[in-house]
């Protein structure tokens, strides 16, 4: 009988003991999600605070999403969720160096072009095989972008079922977190979509799944690519952040995997948005066919009717005016969010995307007119970040110490591949369903564009 007292009260004194524990552990957590957020919805106080204060906002809240999945549990940081300070310094300098700085340095560009060729076949091919039909080209060109960015992760060893499953994962993933943001403010939600919600958790699992045997290979072997760069895993294996144990601040340790893992989820997600912005410019080309016309004459050789030739390298000021142009427009993140410094973390949402829309920055400011941006334009001579003196009107990759450091690579990249598209293809309005481009923006991870689909008739220079 007595056995019997003590187990229960044992039982009682452990769930006690543990509800306690979830407790303190799920108000800490919804505390979080709870901060109070301030929305600065006009765009000139956001232009100007950004420009003004921009150092002063350094930090995002612990989960730019309320989901703590991604990241925001210790060791799981990548370089957009951790604070501002050494650690961060640390993974920063260790992207530049990784892969800013070869990019730069030109070491990439024949993968890259490898990739855009394999791209121009593969449409190419299904032009041929559709005949006439009209084509949704966006996991042609996701794909491309995919294998040129999993390159630089992992080498060029990679098996092509491995670097297709990754793709896979990584593009419902995208949508996936559009999704559970909505399910991550509610207990009843995720109760009710209970599914939908552990779809979303899994995640984690395949990404863990998909990219350890890919580092634990690295680990073991060292292969430079066939074009001489090195993956960015090699360098998060053998970099050393400050340890958060040691006060001082003179010790350093090894990333963990879970680290790596995050960090490798958001270099890769930048694909998204070199996509999302190649999608809108095509679907921009073809509505304003005098705007694709201009571009192939500086991208072509042409006379009257007929293409004799290929300009090569990057041609020039046109060519940067659509991509700004499309930048200003449909920026993939309409907003960000920082915290107020020296607070508790108060939030403040900053609405980027408006700033490029402001009616008061732009004349006809809805309007898709690359010219605003070549010389004597509006937007002539706009930085892509706000430093020095350049004028900004737009910031679609923000301001300030965390503005980001893949601008100058996004839009080479968004250029290069512009570039092809135009110069082997026209591009014209689908042939079916009403012969429109239905331009509805699909809010998620980012904003991108309902699928674009298109007429393509491959041009022969
Ligand atoms: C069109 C392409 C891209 C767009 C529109 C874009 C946009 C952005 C924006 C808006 C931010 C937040 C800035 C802020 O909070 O002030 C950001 C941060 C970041 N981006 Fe990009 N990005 C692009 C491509 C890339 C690429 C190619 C890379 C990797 C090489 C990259 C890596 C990062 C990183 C690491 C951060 C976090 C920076 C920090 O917190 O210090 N992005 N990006």
């Amino acid at each position: 009988m007595e056995a019997v007292q003590l187990l229960t009260t044992i039982i009682l004194v452990v769930t006690v003991f543990l509800a306690i524990i979830y407790r303190q552990r799920s108000s800490k957590r919804s505390s979080n999600l709870r901060q109070p957020t301030t929305k600065v919805l006009n765009p000139t106080v956001t232009r100007q605070t950004l420009i003004d204060q921009a150092d002063a906002f350094s930090n995002r809240p612990p989960t730019p999403f309320p989901i703590p999945l991604i990241t925001g549990r210790r060791h799981r940081h990548g370089i957009t969720t951790v604070p501002y300070g050494p650690h961060w310094r640390a993974l920063w300098s260790n992207l530049t160096a990784a892969i800013l700085k070869p990019w730069r340095q030109g070491l990439m560009a024949p993968l890259q072009r490898e990739a855009i060729d394999a791209l121009v076949t593969s449409i190419s091919t299904r032009c041929a095989d559709d005949g006439n039909g009209d084509l949704v080209i966006r996991d042609s060109i996701y794909g491309a972008v995919f294998s040129v960015l999993t390159t630089v992760c992992f080498g060029d060893h990679v098996d092509f079922n491995h670097v297709r499953s990754m793709e896979l994962m990584m593009q419902e993933f995208r949508v996936a977190i559009g999704e559970a943001r909505v399910l991550a403010r509610s207990t009843i939600a995720k109760i009710k979509h209970w599914r939908q919600w552990r779809r979303f958790l899994g995640f984690r699992t395949q990404q863990v799944d998909l990219f350890v045997p890919l580092i634990n290979a690295r680990c073991q072997t060292r292969r430079s690519t066939k074009h001489g760069t090195w993956p960015y895993v090699d360098s998060l294996i053998d970099l050393r952040i400050p340890d958060e144990n040691d006060p001082s601040g003179a010790n350093h340790r090894a990333l963990t995997e879970d680290e790596m893992v995050s960090l490798i989820v958001e270099f890769l997600g930048a694909v998204e948005s070199i996509v999302a912005v190649l999608e809108w410019t095509l679907a921009h080309l073809v509505i304003k066919p005098e705007v694709q016309t201009k571009l192939r004459h500086e991208l072509l050789i042409v006379d009257g009717d007929h293409v004799s030739g290929k300009r090569s390298g990057d041609p020039g000021s046109y060519l940067h005016a659509v991509v700004m142009e499309s930048l200003r427009l449909h920026p993939p993140f309409p907003l960000i969010m920082k915290t107020v410094p020296a607070t508790t973390g108060m939030r403040v949402q900053f609405m980027l995307g408006d700033i490029g829309k402001d009616e008061k920055l732009w004349t006809d400011a809805g309007e898709f007119k690359p010219e605003r941006f070549i010389a004597g334009g509006e937007g002539e001579g706009m930085g892509l970040v706000p430093s020095g003196s350049k004028k900004i009107k737009m910031m679609p990759f923000g301001a300030g110490q965390r503005s980001c450091p893949g601008a100058a690579l996004g839009v080479q990249f968004i250029k290069d591949l512009v570039a092809a598209m135009v110069r082997e293809f026209e591009w014209e309005m689908p042939v079916e369903g009403g012969g429109g481009v239905d331009m509805t923006e699909l809010y998620g991870f980012i904003t991108v564009m309902t699928p674009l689909r298109t007429h393509i008739k491959p041009l022969c220079a």
